[in-house]
Parts: C-alpha cells; sequence; structure tokens
C-alpha cells in the first residue's frame, strides 16, 4: 500500500454509471478512481488506497437493499481504517445513515446532493485524513520505545530496551536468558546498533557446530595445524574485532572450551589452533541461552567462572505468552511485512486474532512469525482467519490472578487496554470503541497506566 498520502486520491462507488460521472466531474479539483460494485471497489482500495470514499449503499447485485453497501463499507474499514468514507443515501433514509456512520463512516449525504456541499464534505475529509496521517507520523517519530527491529509494547519488554540502551556504550558482558524464539539475537544486535563500536557484530551458535569444529571457528587457525587446514583462517572472536560477539546457546559449550574462553576473556589475547603468537582483539562479548545456567553450573556442566565473566549484566526475556498484547501487535506487524513481500494488502479476520491472543506460543516469536508467513500464502480472500494461521479452535490459558482488589482491576485495565491497542494497531480510537470507553478515557487510562501509543 502506498505511503505517501498525497498520493491517495478518491473513490468513487457508484453503480448508475451517468450519476458516477456526474459525481466525479462535480469532484474535478481531486484526483478520483472510480468502481461501480464492491469487488471493483475493493480492488481499487487495495491497489489505491484512497484516502476518502464515496460511496452508494445500494449497490448490485441487490441494488434496491442496502447489504452490499454495508458490506463494502465494513470491508474498506477493516483493510484500511483510516480512510474517511461518506455515505451517499437515499431521501428519508436516516436510519441508514446513522447505522453507517455508528460503523465508522466519517459522514453521509442525502441524495441528491449540492455539489458545493459534496465538495466541502470531501474536501473536509482530506484535510482530517492528512492531519491524522500526519499526527500519526509525528507520534511514530517521538516514540522512542523499541529497538530497532523489534515490535513491543509490552511493558516488561521496554524496560529491557531501556536496560540494553543504557548499557550498550559500556563494556560489560551482557547475558541474554529466554526461550527459544524470544528474540535474543534481535536484542544482541540492538545492543551492537546502540553501542559505537565500528567493527562488525559476529553471532556463532555454539550448539550447532560440532564440538571438535568450534574452538578453530571461535579462535581460527594456522595452516597446517590439522589436516585439511589449508590456509591460515581468523575464528569469529577475531572477526568480531572492534565489534560484537555474540554466543548463541552458550550452555552448550564443551568444558575444554570453556577454559579457553574464560582465559580469552580474562586477557583479550586469542591463540590461533596450531598457532605460537597471541593476537590482541577487542571485542564485546554477547550471550544467549534457553538453558538454566545455575542448574548447568550445580551440574558441573558450566563454569561459575566464566558465567561470573559472560553475566556482568543478565537480561531476562519474557516468552511471548507473558507479553501483553504484543502477540497481536506483532501479527499485525508480520502480515504488514510478509503480506507486502507477496504484493497483497491483507488483515487479520477477528477469530486469526481471538486465537493468537490466547494461543500459548512454545515457539514464541519465531514460531508467530513462521505461522504468519505460511498464512499470508495460504489465505484464500484478503482477510487471515484462524484456520489460515492453523488455530482453528486454539485453547486459552488462564493467568494466575491476585486477589488484591485494587491490583487486580488495575492489572486488568492494563491488559485490556494494551490488547485492545494491539488489535487496533495502535488506533486509539478503535481501540476506544473495543474497549466501549471514549477516546478521552481512553487517553486518561493511558496516562494512568503509564503506556504510550
Ligand atoms: N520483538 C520482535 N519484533 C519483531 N521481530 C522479532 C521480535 N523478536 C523476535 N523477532 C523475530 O523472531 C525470530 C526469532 O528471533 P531470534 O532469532 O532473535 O530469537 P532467539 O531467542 O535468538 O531464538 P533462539 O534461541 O532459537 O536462537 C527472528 O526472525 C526475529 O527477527
Amino acid at each position: 500500500m502506498s505511503t505517501d498520502k498525497l498520493q491517495q486520491p478518491l473513490l468513487v462507488v457508484e453503480d448508475d454509471l451517468a450519476l458516477q460521472k456526474q459525481i466525479k466531474w462535480s469532484l474535478d479539483r481531486f484526483e478520483s478512481v472510480t468502481a461501480h460494485d464492491r469487488e471493483s471497489a475493493m480492488t481499487q482500495v487495495r491497489r489505491y488506497a484512497p484516502a476518502v470514499v464515496t460511496m452508494d449503499l445500494g449497490l448490485p447485485p441487490d441494488a434496491d437493499s442496502v447489504s452490499e453497501g454495508f458490506k463494502l463499507l465494513e470491508q474498506i474499514l477493516a483493510a484500511a481504517p483510516d480512510t474517511k468514507v461518506i455515505v451517499l443515501t437515499g431521501q428519508n433514509d436516516q436510519s441508514n445513515a446513522v447505522k453507517a456512520v455508528g460503523m465508522g463512516a466519517y459522514d453521509f449525504l442525502a441524495k441528491p446532493f449540492e455539489p458545493e456541499v459534496l465538495n466541502l464534505c470531501v474536501e473536509r475529509a482530506f484535510r482530517l485524513h492528512h492531519l491524522q496521517a500526519e499526527n500519526k507520523r509525528l507520534r511514530a517519530m517521538q516514540m522512542p520505545d523499541a529497538l530497532s527491529g523489534l515490535v513491543t509494547r509490552d511493558p516488561q519488554m521496554l524496560r529491557i530496551c531501556r536496560t540494553i540502551e543504557k548499557v550498550a556504550n559500556t563494556n560489560a558482558s551482557v547475558m541474554l536468558l529466554g526461550e527459544s524464539g524470544t528474540g535474543k539475537e534481535v536484542l544482541a544486535r540492538g545492543l551492537h546498533q546502540q553501542s559505537n563500536r565500528k567493527g562488525n557484530f559476529v553471532a556463532i551458535n555454539c550448539a550447532a557446530i560440532p564440538e571438535n569444529l568450534l574452538e578453530s571457528e571461535l579462535f581460527g587457525y594456522e595452516k597446517g595445524a590439522f589436516t585439511g587446514a589449508a590456509k591460515t583462517t581468523p575464528g569469529k572472536i577475531e572477526t568480531a574485532h572492534g565489534g560484537t560477539l555474540m554466543l548463541d546457546e552458550i550452555g552448550d559449550m564443551p568444558m575444554p572450551l570453556q577454559a579457553k574462553l574464560l582465559r580469552f576473556l580474562q586477557e583479550r589475547i586469542v591463540e590461533r589452533v596450531g598457532g605460537r603468537q597471541g593476537i590482541p582483539v577487542d571485542v564485546r562479548v554477547v550471550c544467549a541461552t534457553h538453558q538454566n545456567l545455575a542448574q548447568c553450573i550445580k551440574e558441573g556442566r558450566f563454569r561459575e567462572d566464566l558465567y561470573y565473566r559472560l553475566a556482568e549484566i543478565v537480561v531476562e526475556i519474557p516468552p511471548l505468552r507473558a507479553r501483553v498484547g504484543d502477540a497481536a501487535l506483532l501479527a499485525h506487524s508480520f502480515v504488514r511485512r510478509f503480506g507486502g513481500e507477496h504484493g497483497r494488502s491483507l488483515t487479520l479476520a477477528d477469530d486469526a486474532l481471538r486465537a493468537i491472543e490466547t494461543y500459548s506460543w512454545p515457539g514464541n516469536i519465531r514460531e508467530l512469525e513462521n505461522r504468519i508467513k505460511r498464512a499470508t500464502i495460504m489465505a484464500d480472500g484478503n482477510q487471515i482467519t484462524a484456520d489460515d494461521v492453523g488455530l482453528a479452535g486454539a485453547d486459552g490459558t488462564e493467568d494466575d490472578r491476585s486477589l488484591d482488589l485494587r491490583l487486580t482491576r488495575e492489572a486488568a485495565e492494563q491488559r485490556a487496554v494494551l490488547a485492545a491497542l494491539a488489535r487496533a494497531d495502535g488506533t486509539v480510537a478503535k481501540a476506544a470503541d473495543l474497549l466501549g470507553v471514549s477516546r478521552p478515557t481512553l487517553y486518561d487510562l493511558m496516562h494512568r497506566l503509564g503506556l504510550k501509543i
């Protein structure tokens, strides 16, 4: 979808071609496109992302009823909630006009209309659309919250982002703990980006490399050090000189190598396999694991002295199921990303959102990403259903709740507000509707709960 709001035209939806021409002509100072039924209108919405739509409620195949018109209104607002829709109704059709506005239409006009009035109405709609888009853009610029590439509104995750920013420019070693797929590598990259280290970010997965190769991968080797060592090769530690080295799955590092790594961390000098010369290396070390290292230490599988070298700052990353509202927020963002990659303008159907909100996400964000990726390919229409994400009939899990009434109420309020904002993809008006409160009330609530948009 185009992001350049100035390019977003007016869409005129009218099945009576003579009237369509007349409307287009009387609004000729606006760039416009046309459609004659629901299907062609949605095609135009996907193609042009119009800022303003004028539409007749009576559309074929049943032009005498308003059902197609209401269906179209619903679809437009689901696909592009910021669109300003002006509904053109018959005389004496007050109730449908009110219903349309209740559904989210911007305004209505009774036919036959004065061209001046129509012009004014369309002009105001464009202006409002432009102001809202500008407002959204400015707010997004002010939003300092997450690190680049990291989508979250969960208070705990936002605190983690602050920690990462604070420690980025120190030399402190950082240990990231969290289940698989929670974004440990995303945070490690964020840490590197926020630091002023000019070298590379180099990641190595200690669990994915066979024990006998891990040493040469990390420390490099001299030509002839072992069979097959045809030329001298620097290791990952050297490659990360001046930058950041991420040791993923550090809990899987074999004991002998743990001793060698500890020596490196104390002396900051690398000795390649088969080499005799020490090479000084300046590197920031970040490690990550999904294992319980305290347990590994107790079982004698991990060196305690190495742990304290590596864990100057420990960050515990919550699993996706413990983050408030993030599953829906991330789902929206993945739909935009993968939909865009496939040239499809897709949205999440209500049943998909509900299933995403209640599923327990054992594979965390990686699982969500994969499910949405597949769904953007599998979805038949322009909506992704619970079935498309493979979660039809998924059960929810209940959280433990404290019995303190005030705390329970506050926690419930925060959860509902974050979930509504996430489901509404950050649109406050829509979130307020979902919560059944007015927009000012929602702003007050967000202020009280310390939430940012
Ligand atoms: N908050 C987030 N916002 C956007 N994308 C995210 C976020 N967290 C994780 N991802 C994406 O989810 C996937 C998994 O993240 P990542 O590889 O960082 O997890 P991990 O904890 O390092 O996993 P593992 O322990 O299995 O190595 C990646 O594709 C990453 O881009």
